[in-house]
């Protein structure tokens, strides 16, 4: 499965928390993130994530763009609540996206870690049916 993992800046350290928790689950999948979230998984949890532009500068619309094209399982997207953020369009238009193409979506910490346990015990096969092989989207990441 392709599983976005996405964090605002108060909520990295929580995103990386929940990476170091399901490692053992997510090292089985293609990961992918916004720039500095990607980065921080990347160096602290050893896992090997698709990185896209940092989020301001497009890395959630590039994520949109994989939902728009049923290409993305699962989104993680810790975001914050209480800080205003310079994207908030670009913000609301990918969640807005997973709704349209009914593509999982976690924006807390208790959705994702239920998201993530039924993704082991494969309640998400369906997608996997309905969309084909999943994974070869980016050979490189
Ligand atoms: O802003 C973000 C999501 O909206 C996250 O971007 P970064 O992972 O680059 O901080």
């Amino acid at each position: 499965m392709n599983i976005a993992l996405i964090a605002h800046d108060n909520k990295k350290d929580l995103l990386v928390g929940f990476a170091t928790a399901y490692k053992g689950i997510l090292s089985n999948h293609n990961l992918f993130a916004t720039g500095t979230t990607g980065s921080r998984i990347m160096n602290e949890t050893g896992l090997t994530v698709h990185r896209f532009q940092s989020g301001p500068y497009g890395g959630d619309q590039e994520i949109g763009a994989l939902v728009a094209n049923n290409k993305m399982d699962i989104v993680i997207f810790f975001r914050d609540p209480l800080t205003a953020q310079p994207h908030e369009p670009d913000i609301t238009a990918l969640i807005r996206l997973c709704d349209v193409y009914a593509v999982p979506l976690a924006t807390n910490l208790g959705t994702a870690e239920i998201l993530i346990k039924g993704l082991e015990r494969g309640d998400l096969a369906w997608r996997t049916i309905v969309n084909g092989k999943s994974g070869e989207i980016i050979e490189n990441n």
